[in-house]
């Protein structure tokens, strides 16, 4: 069967893997993007962006200080603007997202936010009156905004922001102000140094009664010089762990006022006399949040699938060690624990894209939704978005994290690509909602479902299988051998446990309660378990997700998938074994048997590995690994770039000259 990477030239190791491929390649990469058309598509984007002039780096930006790096971006960033229909339908989402990471790359760009979260606020959350007028110019790149949010002092809990915006009815006006140090802004990407405008989170003040946080756009710095505007405080807020290529910000607000119609009032409204009117639903502000959570699934899964390729091209090209005596040094992907490190990660990386599909669906089912009135779909899409963004974030990091140390030395190294594919992606953790409080969100919503479950009242979407009666016994090993039955088995082990763990931390929150603790502090008392029953619930929806793709996908790359979903499931189960253990669900018997379905999964998927990681087709631009090469020609690679460190511009450093020389010098005058 083909595999499409092979070329004259590779690493011969790398060839001979691609000749074991059981599958076409093409196919199942058609199926991850969609179509063979959105794949060609993708192709023609590469190819074209690879020979461009506008986007080549003499330098590697692993070379170059930050401000450099920012320079550099800002150049493409111009350029992709400016050309970007010669590469591509600029009004396709994916195809742009492509065209970018191609083009500048993952550490961040000039209008990332304005892309990510500016204009989807705009979009979704303001009236006409405001649209009209600052919509058609942010899309003709007139203007350019951040989504100031976070707070020096509060991020997470937004219910205590304290910027503020006081309704002035006379002059019907809108004043914005930074009331202390811990109100400035502090986080905000694109912000420091881009942005001319901003849409803004403040408190809303009407007649001195606090209303809660509404988000209002404006403007930070003039049109014309860029200059900040009067009563504005904005700078960049310093080096960071990554994303060197975004200048994160703080702003400062004194009594800045801006006209009425620049609250974002598409679903609450206060009118030119001060009147207050609420949204159909509460939270349909925090709306830009929900949609970011959604969509950075599909980047964390492809952040996952880069490190997944790294390491296992690498692993078919590095010899190191023999498993028996006189027989020539393997490639290390023939050792059993290289394979269960990096292997979950590919299934995991396309677990994470699968379950995105699904996702997305969701997402544009619930928009229409809400453009016709009904907001019966968010609650749903909320909790699991909450617990996906959390589950999917850690996920990814630990899992770059096990590919980088598979590569040895050479993954600690920035050739790699790895360590600032970690810096950029684990950032997922924290921004969008830190991933302990997302999590409660979950659990919150698994506490009603437990509820209704219990009351027979109907369960949605992602709940549903609360309704489901346990078999009481796990059906895991004793299908026979049929695969179908034997996943069926493992999801319904899976389902089984959340079930259990959220029943039980239902019972334990009650029984806090019954002791005596409110209802907030008892929460407190058992957020550990309610997290754990979050986690195991969003894996068992990712899970299903996974399933449903491939049992759904065409009949030439089912068998392939299979396998990837049986390692996925064994993976899964094994690695939430204490849970499956707990209640008598399954025996230890069953979990040595999964253990050892695991291990034959290994092996099938073995002679597919590098077939697999070539599927995610993401090219050397976007690998942007010395390790992770398509054509596995590493070690010379390796040495040419690091020939162009700073370091070696000259033999002797002029930090050896003037400190190290003198020093020896002088220890040998002393003798
Ligand atoms: C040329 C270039 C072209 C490019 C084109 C390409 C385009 C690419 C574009 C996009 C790709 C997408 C990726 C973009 C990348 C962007 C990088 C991101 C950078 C980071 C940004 C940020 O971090 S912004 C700041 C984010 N901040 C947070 O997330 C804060 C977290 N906190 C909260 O969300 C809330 O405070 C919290 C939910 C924790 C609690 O809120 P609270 O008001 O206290 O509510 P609570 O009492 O807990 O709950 C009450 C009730 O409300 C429900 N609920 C809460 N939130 C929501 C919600 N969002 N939606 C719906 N419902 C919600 C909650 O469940 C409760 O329900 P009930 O139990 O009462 O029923
Ligand atoms: C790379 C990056 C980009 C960002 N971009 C933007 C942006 O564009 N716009 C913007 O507005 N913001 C942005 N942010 C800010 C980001 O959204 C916040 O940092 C994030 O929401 C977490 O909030 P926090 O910093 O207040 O953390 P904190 O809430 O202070 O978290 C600290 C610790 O306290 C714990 N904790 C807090 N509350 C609870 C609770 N209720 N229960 C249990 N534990 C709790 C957390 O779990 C965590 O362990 C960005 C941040 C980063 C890192």
């Amino acid at each position: 069967m083909p595999n499409r990477c092979i070329k004259e030239g590779d690493n011969p190791d790398l060839t001979k893997e691609r000749k074991t491929c059981t599958f076409d390649t093409d196919e199942l990469t058609a199926n991850l993007y969609g179509s063979r058309n959105n794949m060609e598509r993708r192709r023609e984007i590469t190819k074209k962006i690879s020979a461009d002039p506008d986007f080549a780096d003499p330098i590697p930006h692993d070379f170059l200080s930050r401000e450099k790096c920012i320079e550099a971006t800002a150049k493409k960033t111009k350029a992709v603007v400016q050309r970007g229909s010669e590469f591509c339908d600029v009004t396709n989402y994916y195809e742009m997202l492509h065209l970018i990471n191609e083009a500048i790359g993952i550490g961040g760009y000039p209008l990332a936010l304005h892309y990510g979260m500016f204009l989807p606020a705009l979009e979704g959350q303001a009236e006409k009156e405001l649209t009209d007028d600052i919509i058609p110019r942010a899309k003709n790149l007139e203007v350019i905004g951040a989504y100031a949010q976070t707070e020096m002092g509060h991020g997470t809990n937004l219910r205590e922001l304290e910027t503020t915006a006081t309704y002035d009815k006379a002059t019907q006006e809108f004043i914005i102000n930074t009331p202390t140090r811990s109100a400035m802004k502090w986080w905000p990407g694109n912000l420091g140094k881009m942005s001319n405008y901003a849409v803004v989170t403040c408190q809303l003040f009407i007649d001195g009664r606090k209303i809660g946080p509404h988000n209002f756009l404006v403007q930070l710095r003039c049109e014309k010089t860029h200059e900040p505007l009067p009563g504005i405080i904005v700078g960049d807020i310093g080096p960071k762990m990554a994303f060197d290529t975004n200048d994160n910000g703080f702003l400062a607000l004194d009594n800045i006022r801006v006209p009425r119609k620049n609250m974002l009032m598409k679903h609450a409204k206060v009118s030119p006399d001060g009147v207050y009117t609420p949204p159909m639903h509460a939270k349909l502000n925090y709306g830009t949040m929900v949609y970011v959570r959604a969509h950075m699934l599909y980047a964390h899964g492809q952040f996952l699938a880069t490190a997944a390729i790294v390491a296992t091209r690498y692993s078919a090209v590095r010899r190191q060690g023999r498993i028996e005596h006189g027989v020539p040094e393997v490639q290390i992907l023939d050792y059993q624990t290289q394979q269960h490190r990096i292997f979950p990660q590919i299934a995991r990386a396309y677990a994470i894209i699968f379950t995105y599909m699904d996702i997305k669906d969701q997402y544009d089912a619930m928009i229409k939704g809400i453009a016709e009135g009904q907001t019966d779909l968010l609650p749903d899409l909320h909790a699991i978005t909450s617990g996906l963004k959390s589950v999917v974030t850690h996920m990814a990091g630990l899992g770059i994290e096990q590919c980088r140390m598979a590569c040895g030395g050479h993954g600690y190294s920035d050739a790699s690509g790895l360590p600032k594919l970690y810096g950029v992606q684990i950032g997922g953790c924290t921004y969008e909602g830190e991933n302990m409080v997302m999590l409660q969100q979950t659990a919150r919503y698994l506490m009603k479902a437990v509820a209704s479950a219990l009351q027979g009242k109907p369960l949605s979407h992602s709940v549903a299988y609360f309704g489901k009666k346990s078999s009481g016994k796990s059906r895991i090993g004793k299908e026979g051998g049929d695969i179908a039955r034997e996943h069926e088995a493992m999801l319904e082990a899976l389902e089984h446990a959340a079930c259990r763990l959220s029943v039980e931390a239902s019972q334990m929150w009650e029984k806090r309660g019954r002791g005596g603790e409110t209802k907030e502090r008892a929460w407190n008392g058992v957020t550990v378990e309610m997290n754990r029953a979050a986690r195991v619930h969003t894996r068992v929806f990712m899970a299903r997700s996974f399933h449903r793709r491939v049992t759904s996908s065409p009949p030439s790359i089912r068998p392939v998938l299979t396998d990837l979903l049986s390692l996925y499931l064994h993976y899964e189960c094994v690695d939430m074994a204490h849970h499956l253990l707990e209640d008598g669900f399954c025996s230890g018997e069953q979990i040595r048997y999964l253990k050892s379905r695991l291990y034959e999964d290994l092996t099938t998927l073995r002679p597919n590995a590098v077939s697999l990681v070539d599927s995610f087709d993401q090219s050397d631009r976007e690998l942007n690994s010395v390790l992770g090469r398509r054509d596995g020609n590493v070690y010379e690679a390796l040495y040419q770039w690091a020939r162009k460190s700073e370091l070696n511009y000259t033999d002797v450093l002029p930090a050896v000259q003037k400190y190290v020389m003198p020093m020896m010098e002088e220890n040998r005058s002393k003798l």
